[in-house]
């Protein structure tokens, strides 16, 4: 088995989500088609509610900075028509919904209705999140060597409670130390890391950042951050460059600890 050496001064595994707890299967298969499905419905539902207002307000802010791109579904204020109106209003939101999904954008508008959204299909057992088979034990090695765990998700912290709380390894949500998602910053920029740090308290060489993602890693490594890329089946290819470039592993299990025995 390939092992990676974990650097000493590493106290801190932050983990991306999609791609490296979880497979890119159950987000796109799963969660996302949950959303389509249900989010006329959601929004005729709880329309009225401060919530739901706080979410659509978001959105039409996220519309207007992308009123410059090629396919931007705009959000209409409220004029006061009644009835016909809320419906202009919730078709605008389902399509814009579902142009930013059809580009997988990361807006954190997107990502908290989305998180709102799933919060009823977790709570009432009828979704559960998928994690790869050698993730539980590996986290739990990890802490019992005194490693702190944090997630950083593009998933809003309250989507990635859900998934972590009702998962088929059941509540896993006591293994994480902490959450962050974009509200600390995109995860292609590098001083989100900074933020990072800065929040949990350590150096940027004090974490290691688990992703699928090479840009994410990139932007992590120009802080200082250190990273390995996660390949796992259904993740998207590496170029030659990458796979010589980046630490690759393809389970959690690869990781050594020196301070484990
Ligand atoms: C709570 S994660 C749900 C999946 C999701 O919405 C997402 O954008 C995943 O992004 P990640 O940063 O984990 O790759
Ligand atoms: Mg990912």
């Amino acid at each position: 088995m390939v092992v990676l050496s974990v650097p000493a001064e590493v106290t801190v595994i932050l983990l991306d989500i999609e791609g490296t707890t979880t497979p890119i299967s159950f987000v796109k298969d799963i969660l996302f088609p949950y959303i389509k499905e249900n989010v006329k419905e959601y929004l005729q539902t709880h329309w009225e509610e401060e919530e739901c207002q706080q979410d659509v307000s978001l959105l039409r802010k996220q519309a207007e900075e992308d009123a410059h791109l090629e396919g931007a579904v705009p959000i209409p204020a409220a004029s006061g028509n009644g009835v016909a109106d809320m419906q202009q209003m919730i078709q605008a939101v389902v399509d814009n919904v579902c142009w930013q999904m059809s580009l997988d954008r990361k807006t954190t508008a997107l990502k908290q209705l989305q998180g709102h959204m799933w919060r009823a299909a977790f709570t009432a057992g009828r979704m559960k999140a998928e994690f790869f088979a050698d993730v539980v034990p590996a986290v739990r090695k990890w802490r019992e060597a005194g490693m702190k765990v944090y997630i950083y998700s593009s998933g809003s912290v309250e989507a990635q409670k859900l998934l972590f709380g009702h998962s088929t390894e059941g509540d896993i949500l006591e293994l994480v130390d902490g959450h962050f998602d974009t509200k600390i910053g995109h995860k292609v920029e590098s001083e989100s890391y900074r933020k990072i740090a800065s929040s949990i308290g350590c150096s940027t060489n004090n974490i290691l950042f688990l992703t699928d993602v090479t840009v994410e890693a990139s932007a992590a490594e120009e802080a200082d951050v250190h990273v390995a890329v996660v390949v796992r089946p259904g993740n998207a290819g590496l170029t030659d460059d990458e796979k010589t470039y980046y630490s690759l592993i393809t389970s959690f299990s690869e990781l050594y600890l020196p301070s484990s025995t």
